[in-house]
């Protein structure tokens, strides 16, 4: 293990200082595409200025024999586009894959310069994440890239989650990490056959209420442990969690509980895998603007944050305070980079 006094020397000569701390960027949604998908491809220019993250996915949902293709159409789509203030992520092939080591030393030394962050699938510890960091830090040096491409691990099967602290320690670059469902309940063994999202049979039952009384069932998050673990893990080294994909496209209903759920447990933002979904992404995880001005209301009536006051029936103390000033540090990052939200923001404080 390295000694701590190394943990943020740049790990290859020439190579750009490591980040102290991870920027916070808007990222409510984390918008895929296939690079190689030539209709894919074309609405890129159009949909850059409505999402935070355009993200060219390299791995699973790319044919094999369309790995190249998706590659080079990354590539020149990096080169060709005006991307504004929007980040660009790839999501490469698995380390025990034939295509990544080309994806990361063709991205890199082609487009190094444009891409804020990688996305390494199936991430089981730290040595991956060690062997990911010392690569990126020999190619930037190769490439003459200046600032230092960030690292975003999936958390897809049970290995990774059971290493989720170490891996989300495991480098300066760490920016994130995501949930990757259905490789992890493959992983597990679980008995689903979806993307994310609930079960039917994923329930618990009403107490018997007497004879032939019928008795509610109640779905629960089959996910909960698993989020609520990646959040105390990003969290406890300053990184950011995102809830993963929802592969149920037209259930738009069932998405937006989901992504609620993992906005409310503390994640940041989700992945879009089809249009439909970048809206809902947009508003879950902006906080709502009648919460935004609450927040305010009590982050004023609270003065140096300290001791306590009643507001509308409720104690607002230190604590209550720290949660305000969660809300309203995200809705002022939000409405920095979203004119919109910051005039209903505006609005909702009117009121
Ligand atoms: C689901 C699919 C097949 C439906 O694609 P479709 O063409 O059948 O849908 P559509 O409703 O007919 O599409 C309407 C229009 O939107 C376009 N379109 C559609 N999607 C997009 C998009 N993302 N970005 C930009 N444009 C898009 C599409 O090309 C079409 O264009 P057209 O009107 O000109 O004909 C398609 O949306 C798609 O391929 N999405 C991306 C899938 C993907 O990236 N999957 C991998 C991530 S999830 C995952 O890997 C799991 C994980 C983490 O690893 C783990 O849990 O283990
Ligand atoms: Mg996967």
């Amino acid at each position: 293990m390295r000694s701590p006094k190394d943990f943020f020397r740049p790990l290859a000569v020439g190579a750009p200082a490591p980040v102290r701390e991870v920027p916070f960027r808007p990222s409510r949604m984390i918008h895929f595409f296939d690079p190689g998908n030539e209709k894919m491809a074309a609405k890129v220019p159009a949909i850059a200025p409505t999402v935070d993250v355009l993200l060219g996915n390299l791995e699973d949902a790319v044919a094999a024999d369309r790995k190249e293709a998706a590659r080079s159409g990354l590539v020149s789509i990096a080169r060709t586009t005006d991307f504004g203030d929007t980040q660009l992520w790839t999501r490469v092939n698995s380390l025990d894959s034939p295509w990544v080591l080309d994806d990361l030393v063709t991205l890199v030394t082609e487009i190094g310069d444009k891409l804020d962050v990688i996305m390494v699938p199936k991430v089981e510890g730290a040595e991956d994440i060690h062997y990911v960091d010392r690569l990126l830090a020999q190619l930037e040096a190769k490439a003459g890239v200046q600032r230092p491409i960030l690292v975003h691990a999936i958390l897809e099967t049970a290995t990774g989650v059971a290493n989720v602290e170490e891996i989300a320690g495991a480098s300066p670059r760490m920016q994130g990490i995501s949930l990757g469902p259905a490789d992890l309940a493959a992983s597990r063994r679980m008995k689903t056959t979806r993307v994310g999202g609930g079960h039917p049979g994923y329930l618990v039952r009403e107490d018997p209420r007497g004879e032939d009384q019928p008795r509610a069932t109640y779905q629960q998050d089959l996910w909960h442990y698993t989020i609520a673990r990646m959040v105390d893990a990003c969290a406890a080294h300053g990184i950011l969690p995102y809830y993963g994909p929802f592969g149920d496209i037209r259930d738009t209903v069932a998405c937006e509980d989901q992504f609620r759920n993992a906005f409310l447990l503390g994640c940041v933002g989700a992945w879009s895998l089809h249009p439909v979904q970048i809206d809902i992404a947009k508003k879950v995880f902006s906080p709502a603007p009648a919460d935004v001005a609450w927040a305010r209301k009590v982050i004023a009536a609270m003065g140096d944050g300290t001791g306590a006051v009643m507001i509308d029936g409720k104690m607002q103390d230190d604590a209550t305070y720290k949660q305000c000033q969660v809300v309203a540090r995200l809705a002022d990052e939000l409405a920095a980079r979203d004119p919109e939200l910051a005039d209903a923001y505006a609005a909702a404080e009117k009121e």
